[in-house]
C-alpha cells in the first residue's frame, strides 16, 4: 500500500483501470467487501468520504464587501462632505455608523450562510456496501477505498468506483456538464484519456438513472474526481430573490428621495429659514445619511434565513433561500398519491386468484388452491422487497405482497436469472426465474397492461384456458370495482420460457394471466386537514399519479381535495393533447386529477399552468420525476421514499413525505414574507416625524428653533431602532394568513398602502405627538415664538430639554409603531400581546439606549440632550398607547 504517499499527494497513485485483480490487490480488498473494523481503520487512514467545503469568505473580506456596498458608497460621500464642511462630529458619526452597518450585514449575511450550509445535516446521504459480508446501509462519508458498494436506478454514487459487476445508466452532468446519459459497465474496456470517459467507472457527484451495478472504490472524499475539480463547493445556491431584488430597488428610491431632500433641504435652510450655511448643510446630510436605507437588505436576508431554519425544524429542507419567498406565493400544488397522501403503508386487502374473488380477504386466509398459490409464487418471484424482523426493506407495494404470500404459507424458492426492473411508463416490472430445470417469467404490473400482454387464464383449479373477450370485460369490471373503493390494484400473470428472454416486449407477451390483488393504503392523518387549510388559502391541489383513476378519486374524495366530479385525465388523453388544449382545460375545470400519467407528463402539466400564471409546487420521487421538478417553481422531493436524483433536482426534501408539511412550509413562507413587510413598516414610520420638526423649522422661517438634532436624528435610525425591527421578523403568523388567495405575481413587498399607513398614518400621528411634547416642554419654559433659544441665552437649557423630549418621543411613538406592525389585519390580542419575546427584548433594549443617551455622559453633552421635566416624561408613557391604539382602531375600522 501506498498510503502514506496517497495522504500527501491527495490522490492514490493507482490505476483505477489497471486490471481487476490488481486493482484489488492494490487497495487490499476483496469481491466480499470490507469488514466494519478494516472500515473505521481505513477511515482513520483516508478520513471521512466528504469534500471538504469551499474556503468561507474571511470575515475581513466580507466586512470589505459590505464597506463598498453601493449604498454604504452614498454614505461614504456623506462623511467626506461632513468633514469637508468641518463638522468632523458629524464625518465621525457617519464613518461609525458605515462601520456598523458593514459588521451588521456581515454578522447576517454569514448567518444566513451557515443556515443552508446546515441543511446539508438534514439530509445525510446514504450508501448501500457490502460489510462484514452483508448489504448495509451506510452514510455516504463513511465509505472508504476497497469498499463494495451497489448503485442503482436513482442512486447518487458516493465514491469513485471500478465497476465489478453489472452495468448502469449514469448522468455525468455534474462532472463533465454533459446531460446524455452514458452507459458504464463492468465489462467495458478501459479506456486512455480522460478518466471521467473511461467506460467501467463511476464518479462521486453523478447520478444513476438506470440498472443496476457494483464497484470497488478507489476514491474517497477530496480525492476524487469531484473533489479534484471541486464541483460540488456550493451545492446549496445563494442567488438573489425577487424579494431582495424588489426590496434593494425600493432601498435605492429611498435613497434617492434621501439625496433630494438633502438637496432640497440646503436653499431652504439656508434661504427660507435663515440657517447658517453650515447648519444648513450639516442638516441636510444628515436627513440623507438617517434616511438611506442600508440595514434594510441584509435584515431581508437574515429573515429569510431564520424562514429556511424554521422550515427545516418542520420538516421540510430547503435548498436556496429565495425559496422561501416562492412558497409563500404558491397557487397550485401538485401531488402525487401513494406516500405524500397515503401513507404508503400497503395491505392486501381482496385477491383474485383465476376466477375467484376473495374480498374482503379472510385472515388468515383459506388454505390457497392452485391458482392462489400460482400467484403467490410470481408475487414472490417478481420482488425486489425483504421482511426483516427489524424493519422491511424496499418498495411497500412488494412488502404487502411479501407479507400477503407468506400468510399464505412458504413459497417455493426460485432463482432469479434476469430482472425487468419496474417501469412507471409501462407500469410493469418482470423478472426471469428458474425452477428446477425450468424458466419462467413473472409480471405484475397495473392491471390494464398486464392484461393487454396475456392471452390465457388460470381457472382455480389452476388449469389454463384462452382468455376470451367476456372474461377480460369480467376482469376489467372486478379491477374497477376494487379501484372505487380507493385500492391499489396489482395484476400478476407469468409464461414458461422456452429460449433466451431478448427484449423486454418479446418477454413481456402471451402472458397467463393469474389474477389480481388489491390493496388498502390508507390516507395520512394530517392530510384531510392540510387539504382544507389549502382550500381556504386558496391554493388549488391537483393530484398527479401514477395510479388508477378511480383509486385516485377516491382517495383525492377521502381526503377532501375533490368535493364535486373531478376531471380524471389519462396518461393517453395527455398525449393527444395540444399544451394550449391543456392550459384551456385546467382554467376550465377546477378539480383535475392526472391518472396513469407517466413522469414525462409532470413536466407537461407543470409548464401549462405556470403559462397560466401559476405558481407550482410539484412532487416527485422517481428518477424521471427530476425534470418536472426542475421545471416548477418548487420542486419538492421525498427524503425518505425518493430517489437521490430528485432530491438533488427538487428545491425542496420533506424529510417525512408528508403532503401536509408542504402546506405547512407554504404557510411558513406566507409568514416570512408578512414579516419582512412588517418590519420595512416599522422602518419607513419613523420618516414623518423625523422629517416634520424640520419642515416647521423651514416654514416658521426660524421662529420655532429646529425640534431635532441630526445626531438625535442618527441614535434612533441607527441605534435605539436597530433590534426592534429584526425581531418582527420573528413575528408569529398572523391569524387568517391561510384564509386569503396566494398573493399575486405583481405584487408589491411595498405597495401604496403601506405606505399609507407608515408616512400618513402611524407616521403622521408619531410626528403630531412629537411636536406636542416639543412645544409642550418649550411653553412651559416661558418660550414664545421667535425668542432666542441658542447657547448662552436663558432658553438654551429648556430648548435642549425641549429636543430631547423630541427624541423620546420618537422613539415612544416607535414602540407603539412596533406593535402596530406585528398584525396588519388582525387586532393584536389575535396574536398575543406578548408573544414575540425577541420584540420584547429589542423594545428594552431600544428605551436603555435612549435612556443612556440622556443620562449617561458623556453622552448627553454629544447628542446635546438634557431629561425633560418630570410630567413631560409621563407624557411620553401614552405615547406608544395612542400610537398603537389609533392603529387597532383604524384596523376595525377599516377592516385591514
Ligand atoms: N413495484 C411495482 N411493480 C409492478 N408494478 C407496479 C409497481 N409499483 C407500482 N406499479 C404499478 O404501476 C402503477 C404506477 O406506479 P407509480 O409508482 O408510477 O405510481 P403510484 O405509486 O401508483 O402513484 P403515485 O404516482 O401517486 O406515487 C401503479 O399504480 C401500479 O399499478
Amino acid at each position: 500500500m501506498t498510503t502514506n504517499r496517497t495522504r500527501s499527494e491527495g490522490r492514490p497513485d493507482l490505476d483505477p483501470q489497471a486490471p481487476l485483480p490488481d486493482l484489488f490487490r492494490r487497495l487490499d480488498a476483496t469481491e466480499h467487501g470490507l469488514t466494519t473494523e478494516q472500515a473505521r481503520q481505513r477511515r482513520t487512514e483516508y478520513g471521512r468520504n466528504e469534500l471538504r467545503r469551499q474556503r468561507r469568505r474571511s470575515w475581513w473580506r466580507e466586512l470589505g464587501r459590505q464597506l463598498v456596498h453601493p449604498l454604504a458608497l452614498l454614505l461614504w460621500v456623506a462623511a467626506i462632505l461632513a468633514w469637508v464642511a468641518g463638522t468632523a462630529v458629524l464625518g465621525a458619526a457617519i464613518l461609525a455608523v458605515i462601520a456598523l452597518n458593514a459588521a451588521f450585514a456581515a454578522v447576517q449575511e454569514r448567518q444566513a450562510e451557515r443556515a443552508v450550509e446546515a441543511l446539508t445535516r438534514y439530509l445525510p446521504q446514504q450508501a448501500r456496501a457490502l460489510r462484514d459480508g452483508q448489504w448495509r446501509q451506510v452514510p455516504a462519508a463513511e465509505l472508504v477505498p476497497g469498499d463494495i458498494i451497489a448503485v442503482g436506478e436513482g442512486d447518487r454514487v458516493s465514491a469513485d468506483a471500478r465497476l465489478v459487476d453489472g452495468g448502469v445508466g449514469v448522468d455525468l452532468s455534474a462532472l463533465t456538464g454533459e446531460s446524455q446519459p452514458a452507459y458504464r459497465s463492468a465489462d467495458a474496456a478501459g479506456r486512455a484519456g480522460s478518466l471521467t470517459e473511461a467506460g467501467n467507472l463511476v464518479f462521486s457527484g453523478t447520478s444513476c438513472v438506470a440498472d443496476e451495478a457494483r464497484g470497488l472504490v478507489y476514491a474517497t472524499g477530496m480525492r476524487t474526481e469531484l473533489g479534484r475539480i471541486a464541483a460540488l463547493s456550493q451545492r446549496v445556491g445563494r442567488e438573489e430573490s425577487p424579494l431582495e431584488r424588489q426590496v434593494r430597488r425600493v432601498a435605492w428610491l429611498i435613497a434617492a428621495v434621501a439625496v433630494g431632500a438633502g438637496v432640497i433641504f440646503f436653499p431652504i435652510g439656508v434661504f427660507a429659514a435663515g440657517m447658517p450655511i453650515s447648519d444648513a448643510f450639516t442638516f441636510a446630510i444628515g436627513l440623507l445619511v438617517a434616511n438611506v436605507p442600508e440595514g434594510l437588505l441584509p435584515t431581508i436576508t437574515l429573515a429569510l434565513a431564520v424562514g429556511v431554519r424554521g422550515l427545516a425544524r418542520l420538516g421540510a429542507v430547503i435548498k436556496r433561500l429565495s425559496a422561501v419567498e416562492t412558497l409563500g406565493s404558491t397557487t397550485v400544488i401538485c401531488t402525487d398519491k401513494t406516500g405524500t397522501i397515503t401513507k404508503n403503508r400497503m395491505r392486501v386487502s381482496a385477491v383474485r386468484a383465476g376466477d375467484q374473488l376473495l374480498d374482503p380477504l379472510p385472515d388468515p386466509p383459506p388454505p390457497p388452491g392452485p391458482a392462489l398459490c400460482a400467484l403467490a409464487v410470481s408475487a414472490v418471484a417478481c420482488n425486489n422487497a425483504e421482511l426483516r424482523p427489524d424493519a422491511d426493506v424496499g418498495d411497500p407495494t412488494e412488502t404487502a405482497l411479501l407479507r400477503f404470500a407468506a400468510k399464505l404459507g412458504p413459497p417455493p424458492g426460485g432463482q432469479r436469472q434476469a430482472q425487468f426492473h419496474f417501469d412507471p411508463r409501462l407500469r410493469l416490472m418482470s423478472t426471469v426465474d428458474s425452477s428446477g430445470t425450468e424458466l419462467w417469467l413473472h409480471t405484475k404490473g397495473a392491471p390494464e397492461e398486464v392484461l393487454r400482454r396475456s392471452t390465457r387464464i388460470i381457472d382455480a383449479g389452476g388449469v389454463e384456458r384462452p382468455l376470451d373477450e367476456a372474461t377480460r370485460a369480467d376482469l376489467a369490471d372486478a379491477v374497477t370495482g376494487q379501484a372505487r373503493q380507493g385500492r391499489r390494484v396489482l395484476a400478476l400473470a407469468r409464461r414458461r420460457l422456452t429460449g433466451p428472454t431478448g427484449e423486454r416486449a418479446q418477454a413481456e407477451r402471451e402472458l397467463t394471466f393469474l389474477g389480481f390483488v388489491a390493496m388498502v393504503d390508507p390516507p395520512r392523518a394530517a392530510v384531510p386537514d392540510a387539504v382544507a387549510r389549502c382550500h381556504t388559502a386558496g391554493i388549488r391541489i391537483i393530484m398527479v399519479t401514477g395510479d388508477h383513476g378511480l383509486t385516485a378519486t377516491a382517495i383525492a374524495r377521502q381526503v377532501g381535495i375533490t368535493r364535486g366530479e373531478p376531471r380524471v385525465l389519462t396518461g393517453a388523453d395527455l398525449d393527444g393533447m395540444t399544451p394550449q388544449a391543456l392550459r384551456d382545460l385546467l382554467a376550465a375545470n377546477p378539480e383535475v386529477i392526472f391518472a396513469r400519467v407517466s413522469p414525462e407528463a409532470k413536466l407537461h402539466i407543470a409548464e401549462a399552468l405556470q403559462a397560466d400564471g401559476q405558481i407550482v409546487a410539484m412532487t416527485g420521487d422517481g428518477v424521471n420525476d427530476a425534470p418536472a421538478l426542475r421545471q416548477a417553481d418548487i420542486g419538492v422531493a421525498m427524503g425518505r421514499a425518493g430517489t437521490d436524483v430528485t432530491r438533488e433536482a427538487a428545491t425542496m426534501v420533506l424529510t417525512d413525505d408528508n403532503f401536509a408539511t408542504i402546506v405547512a412550509a407554504v404557510g411558513a413562507g406566507r409568514r416570512v414574507y408578512a414579516n419582512v413587510r412588517k418590519f420595512i413598516l416599522y422602518i419607513l414610520a419613523h420618516t414623518t416625524p423625523e422629517v416634520v420638526p424640520f419642515l416647521i423649522f423651514a416654514l416658521s422661517a426660524g421662529a420655532v428653533p429646529l425640534p431635532l438634532t441630526v445626531l438625535q436624528i442618527l441614535a434612533i435610525d441607527l441605534g435605539t431602532e436597530t433590534v426592534p425591527a429584526l425581531a418582527l421578523g420573528r413575528e408569529p403568523a398572523e391569524p387568517g394568513l391561510m384564509e386569503r388567495p396566494p398573493r399575486r405575481r405583481t405584487d408589491r413587498v411595498i405597495d401604496r398602502r403601506m405606505l399609507l399607513r407608515a408616512w400618513a398614518f402611524l407616521g403622521l400621528i408619531s410626528a403630531v405627538l412629537v411636536m406636542a411634547g416639543f412645544f409642550a416642554v418649550l411653553l412651559s419654559g416661558g418660550w414664545t415664538p421667535g425668542a432666542p433659544t441658542g447657547p448662552g441665552s436663558p432658553l438654551h437649557e429648556t430648548y435642549l430639554q425641549a429636543t430631547t423630549m423630541t427624541f423620546l418621543g420618537i422613539v415612544a411613538c416607535q414602540v407603539g409603531t412596533a406593535f402596530a406592525a406585528r398584525t396588519e389585519r388582525a387586532p393584536l390580542r389575535a396574536v398575543g400581546v406578548f408573544t414575540n419575546r425577541p420584540l420584547l427584548w429589542g423594545i428594552a433594549f431600544e428605551l436603555a439606549v435612549a435612556a443612556a443617551i440622556v443620562t449617561v455622559p458623556p453622552l448627553p453633552d454629544l447628542f446635546a440632550t438634557r431629561p425633560p421635566p418630570v410630567p413631560a416624561l409621563a407624557l411620553l408613557l401614552v405615547f406608544p398607547i395612542i400610537v398603537w391604539g389609533s392603529d387597532e382602531l383604524r384596523r376595525k375600522l377599516t377592516g385591514s
